[in-house]
């Protein structure tokens, strides 16, 4: 450690003094609100720069598009660290969230084809009769109170999205949105895995990841993720079984294919794209070669990914996009005047992305709320990353690329990006969908994969879900911006941004309820 800090060629790029012998500069961020920090530093010190970590590790910060499409593209050489590995492994397994090169190279092959344009289509109908399920417990809830009181619409969104994966992904019915006194064993698990208040980061299951020797000391923490995984791992061999016998029934009843105790089935004998299918495929299909064969466990693994990586994040998105509409009374009107022209509560995939406002309203959202806001990787190897902009360092010398070493760390940047005035101009920071009519050429060299935002990352490890995302929110804000009116149900700026991995809502002034978002709801046309 003491060598890294001491070595690294980041030293001399420009940065803040640490502030910390041993925190380095993160309590400075932590006191901030989120990127904001950064986003002064870089006023300040330039688009690329380098401040100290925990542990007084460097950290290399850049903004620049060059550096950044570097960095994302050659995801071999810029890998989680092994201690973020450690973390997200130990609470669902080594998914493809945490697994690296080949191995991750695999499993994203065989799972891609699930989150194709095809397969998002035939989801479609799922996203849009959850959204119909979450409208009408919305209006019996208003209709069933006498006053005015706001509804927290974090809830209601975080059961439509859980909702959703069970369903798209593994044919798994959470119904966390019709049962919601009655959690089931899974969702309560669930809970426990991703801390669902989310009103605490608790740092010494932090520090064990990235510590090993701490490791062995048991915590109450740790023997209560053992439990909930327990519960995960029974239901997900559950559903794995169920799949497999329907795989093989169906197998069976193939022309030319009739002996029931048939067990070896070939990759053309098993129909569907959806996601457990794929991998029971990759698991089963007598035809595929050993070595690009997924282990029951590797496929086990994938599902607590899935209903983690696929739920907390639409659902965030979706209450930004609510604040920012009560925020913008404009927006929310012109809006709702787009979606109540069409004469149906159920347009198929075309006909939802094919509206121009709504297709703003939610670019402008995952643009400004980006619910991921930052992500970090670790060189593997020393390199050279290419500079747009050339950097002067500390010694007055001008340098067109960044010498990083083995061991340096980076933070990169999702949401800085999306609000940097240097590739959206002076309002950025303003919420303002009609952007999107002309946006900014500078936005063309950012590496996202989609929409010229970070939001989704980019390269071989962006995020495998976007289309699945942007369909769901689509199918969401129209259903809902179709029935109601909303208003914020407290002052503007006691809302505040949460840091965990998803940034989210709360009150500032009820800190203590955790994460929410109370707005008052009005069926449209009532007030
Ligand atoms: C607005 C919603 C979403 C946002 C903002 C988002 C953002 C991201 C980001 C930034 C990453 C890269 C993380 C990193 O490498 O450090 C990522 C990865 C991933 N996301 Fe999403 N995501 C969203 C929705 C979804 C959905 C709906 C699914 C699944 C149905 C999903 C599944 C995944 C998976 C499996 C990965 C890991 C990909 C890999 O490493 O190869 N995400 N997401």
């Amino acid at each position: 450690l003491v060598i890294q800090s001491i070595r690294s060629p980041l030293r001399h790029l420009p940065g803040p003094p640490s502030a910390h012998w041993f925190f380095g500069n993160f309590k400075t961020i932590m006191a901030g609100d989120i990127s904001s920090v950064h986003e002064r530093w870089t006023e300040e010190y330039g688009p690329t720069i380098a401040y100290r970590g925990v542990f007084r590790f460097f950290r290399l910060w850049t903004l620049d598009t060059r550096a950044l499409n570097h960095i994302i593209t050659h995801s071999a050489e810029y890998q989680k660290p092994s201690g973020t590995r450690n973390i997200l492994g130990r609470l669902l397994g080594n998914g493809v969230l945490v697994t690296e090169g080949e191995r991750h190279r695999q499993q994203r092959r065989i799972m891609n084809p699930a989150f194709g344009p095809a397969q998002i289509r035939e989801l479609t109908g799922i996203f849009l009769e959850k959204s119909l399920q979450l409208r009408d417990m919305w209006a019996s809830k208003i209709s069933s109170s006498q006053e005015e009181s706001p509804i927290d619409v974090t809830v209601g969104f975080s059961q439509m999205t859980l909702d959703v994966i069970g369903l798209a992904g593994f044919s798994y019915k959470f119904d966390a949105l019709s049962d919601a006194e009655h959690p089931s064993e899974l969702l309560t698990a669930l809970r426990v895995i991703f801390n669902a208040n989310g009103q605490k980061i608790e740092w010494f299951p932090m520090l064990q990841g990235f510590i090993p020797a701490l490791r062995i000391i048991p915590t109450k923490s740790a023997q209560r993720i053992k439990q909930a995984q327990k519960v995960m791992r029974r239901i997900g061999r559950q559903l794995i079984a169920e799949k497999k016998a329907a795989i093989l029934s169906q197998s069976s009843s193939v022309e030319g294919n009739r002996d029931p105790e048939k067990t070896s089935v070939s990759r053309m004998d098993m129909q569907g794209r959806d996601l457990l299918t794929l991998l029971m495929k990759a698991n089963m299909a007598t035809d595929i070669p050993e070595n690009q064969k997924l282990s029951e466990e590797d496929v086990l693994a994938q599902i607590p990914t899935f209903f983690v990586a696929g739920h907390e994040t639409t659902a965030t998105a979706a209450s930004w996009c609510l604040y920012a509409l009560t925020q913008a009374p404009n927006v929310q009107s012109k809006l709702r005047a787009e979606l109540r022209s069409v004469d149906t509560d159920i347009p198929d995939m075309d006909e939802l992305v094919a509206l121009p406002y709504l297709d703003a309203v939610v670019r402008e959202t995952l643009r400004l709320h980006a619910p991921v806001p930052s992500t970090i990787r670790i060189a593997t190897k020393d390199d050279m990353i290419p500079l747009q902009e050339p950097v002067t360092d500390r010694n007055g010398n001008t340098c067109d690329h960044i010498k990083v070493s083995k061991g340096d760390l980076i933070i990169i940047p999702l949401l800085a990006m999306n609000r940097s005035k240097n590739l959206w101009g002076e309002d950025a920071l303003e919420f303002k969908p009609e952007r999107w009519e002309k946006p900014p050429e500078a936005i063309a060299s950012v590496p996202g994969v989609w929409g010229n935002m970070m939001t989704f990352l980019g390269g071989p490890r962006a995020c495998i879900g976007y289309r699945f995302s942007l369909v769901e929110m689509k199918a969401l804000i129209f259903t809902l911006v179709r029935a109601f009116e909303f208003e914020l149900g407290v002052p503007p700026e006691d809302i505040g941004r949460r840091r965990t991995v998803v940034t989210r809502p709360y009150v500032k002034s009820q800190s203590e309820v955790g994460n929410q978002l109370p707005l008052i709801i009005r069926p449209v046309g009532s007030s």
